[in-house]
């Protein structure tokens, strides 16, 4: 029989439900992200103070997105909601070539962890509608991720949350992914 019995068990019990939880610099885009990707729209966004949280419906995965704050307040938070997370949204201002450095550094600490060893990270290249932003190429330089995620499921996406490209086929990559385990 074709039937696979884990994709016949979940079309009996639903979608399979997984934990996103997407950090970045503040004013990077990740409330943009998460707003153009749940409506089809670009809203208009203030800093975020917390987190917001919304499911996304991909066709045999239901997201449940954790947007942090990216603030100095929130950023040592970032490793509690980071825990029992599935995969990792990094979202990158690529016109601010100063401040990715030390928001990287936090996040690699925290990816050391154990529990966070099978997590899929995708790294949204934001705002390359601006003319100077940094390249796909040039950003994969900076984070140097085949070294610094040794093992680790990774991508980096080219996107624009203004313009709306490249985040559907990121999320694509991280359902794919998701769904293998
Ligand atoms: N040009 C351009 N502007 C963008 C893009 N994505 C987001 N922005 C703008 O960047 C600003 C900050 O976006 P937010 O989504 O609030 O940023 P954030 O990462 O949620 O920030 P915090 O909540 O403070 O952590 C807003 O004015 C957005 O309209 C993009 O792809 N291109
Ligand atoms: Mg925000």
């Amino acid at each position: 029989m074709g039937i696979n019995f884990s994709n016949f068990v979940r079309q009996l019990l639903g979608k399979k439900q997984v934990k996103i939880v997407m950090v970045g610099h503040p004013h990077a885009g990740k409330t943009t992200i998460l707003y153009n990707l749940k409506l089809g729209e670009v809203v208009t966004t203030i800093p975020t103070i917390g987190f917001n949280v919304e499911s996304l419906e991909y066709n045999t995965i239901r997201f449940v997105v954790w947007d942090v704050g990216g603030g100095d307040k929130f950023r040592p938070l970032w490793r509690h909601y980071l825990r029992d997370s599935q995969g990792i949204v990094f979202v990158v201002d690529c016109e601010d070539r100063e401040v990715i450095t030390e928001v990287w550094d936090d996040l690699k600490m925290m990816l050391q962890e154990d529990a966070l060893k099978d997590v899929a990270i995708l790294v949204i290249a934001n705002k390359q509608d601006l003319a100077h932003s940094m390249s796909v190429s040039e950003l994969e330089d900076k984070l140097d991720l085949s070294r610094n995620l040794p093992g680790m499921r990774w991508r980096i996406q080219a996107a624009s949350a203004t313009q709306g490209y490249g985040l559907r086929e990121g999320f694509d990559w991280l359902a794919d992914e998701l769904a293998k385990k």
